[in-house]
């Protein structure tokens, strides 16, 4: 079967398609030990969130026995200013930075709402902080 330009565009990478097309080898090379740097990236950055989650969970517990709420909005406030000025530093577009601090406060609330509920006990939390 004859490969149109669309047919290229879907085609995926893996040691057959290099193979087959050796004057795309090099790209595939390159492409190869680039995935084994993300694949790196990604593994210290579930490292990095199990440990965000797990000492967020611990001031869970404090705020749950001192009776403060989850959720502090002068803190968040000084997160949001933070990690734009440190995103643009880093080169980094500042949206996926308000994206990430998002996503982990509103998971980090959502436990702490549930350690207040167990009376301060981390433990409902189970294995997962
Ligand atoms: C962890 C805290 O509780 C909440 C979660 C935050 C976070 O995940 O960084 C920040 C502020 C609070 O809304 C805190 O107050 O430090």
């Amino acid at each position: 079967m004859s490969e149109t330009s669309s047919d290229w565009q879907r085609t995926t990478i893996d040691s057959a398609q290099a193979a087959a097309h050796p004057e795309t080898a090099q790209a595939v090379a390159r492409i190869k030990a680039l995935r084994q740097s993300i694949d790196n990236i990604d593994s210290a950055v579930i490292s990095l969130l199990a440990e965000r989650f797990k000492t967020t969970s611990q001031v869970g517990v404090l705020k749950a026995n001192a009776g403060f709420a989850p959720e502090d909005m002068k803190r968040e406030d000084y997160q949001i200013e933070r990690l734009h000025r440190i995103a643009i530093e880093a080169g980094l577009d500042p949206e996926i930075a308000e994206k990430y601090r998002e996503f982990v406060v509103t998971e980090a609330k959502k436990r702490h709402q549930r350690i207040a509920e167990a009376g301060g006990d981390p433990g409902v939390l189970d294995v997962f902080a």
